[in-house]
């Protein structure tokens, strides 16, 4: 789900919407991941507001969230991040340098009895009673700004 635009971050030096839509697409496979532009056809960008539209234009949908570790470590910064977090289950990806602020920070602090460990993370969704997790995989630290500041990455309509 590409993101109109964090409200937490500043928009300057972003790609243009479509931009970052049109590279979403080239990417994902179309099956397993599919590039949407709802939240943006939903005119807001707060995830809660987001996940509650979702929730009812897709009411058989098991909805989970997906974000890496530096989302967690903020997650408390968001908007109505209690009410997010009893709406839908979280799966946290781990992320170099952002393990210990997420796993120490006050969100994962207050949601600690919720929490299931890494192998219950294929039945998150059929839980009751949202539940989160903090995935074990292999870590990467390739990261937007990185890429954005090396100059390496232009998304191919960027170039035309
Ligand atoms: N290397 C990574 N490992 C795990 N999760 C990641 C990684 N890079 C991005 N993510 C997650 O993917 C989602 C989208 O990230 P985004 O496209 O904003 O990249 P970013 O590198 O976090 O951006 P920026 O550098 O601007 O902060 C977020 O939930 C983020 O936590
Ligand atoms: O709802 C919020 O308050 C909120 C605050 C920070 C981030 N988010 C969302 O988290 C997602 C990941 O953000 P980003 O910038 O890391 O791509 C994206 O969908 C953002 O809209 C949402």
């Amino acid at each position: 789900m590409v993101s109109p635009g964090n409200p937490l971050k500043p928009g300057k030096g972003m790609a243009p919407f479509r931009v970052r839509l049109a590279s979403a697409e080239r990417i994902a496979d179309g099956r397993r991941i599919v590039a949407t532009d709802i939240e943006s056809r939903l005119g807001q960008r707060f995830t809660v507001r987001t996940m509650a539209l979702l929730k009812q234009r897709f009411p058989h949908v098991r909805f989970v969230w997906l974000m890496g570790a530096d989302g967690l470590a903020q997650l408390s910064r968001w908007k109505r991040w209690r009410r997010l977090a009893a709406m839908v289950p979280i799966a946290v990806a781990p992320r170099p340098g952002s393990v210990s602020p997420a796993l120490r920070g006050a969100a994962a602090s207050v949601l600690r009895h919720k929490r299931r460990p890494s192998r219950e993370s294929p039945v998150l969704a059929e839980r009751k009673g949202n539940a989160w997790t903090f995935l074990s995989a292999p870590q990467n630290d390739i990261s937007a700004t990185a890429l954005r500041e090396s100059g390496q990455f232009r998304p191919e309509s960027d170039q035309e």
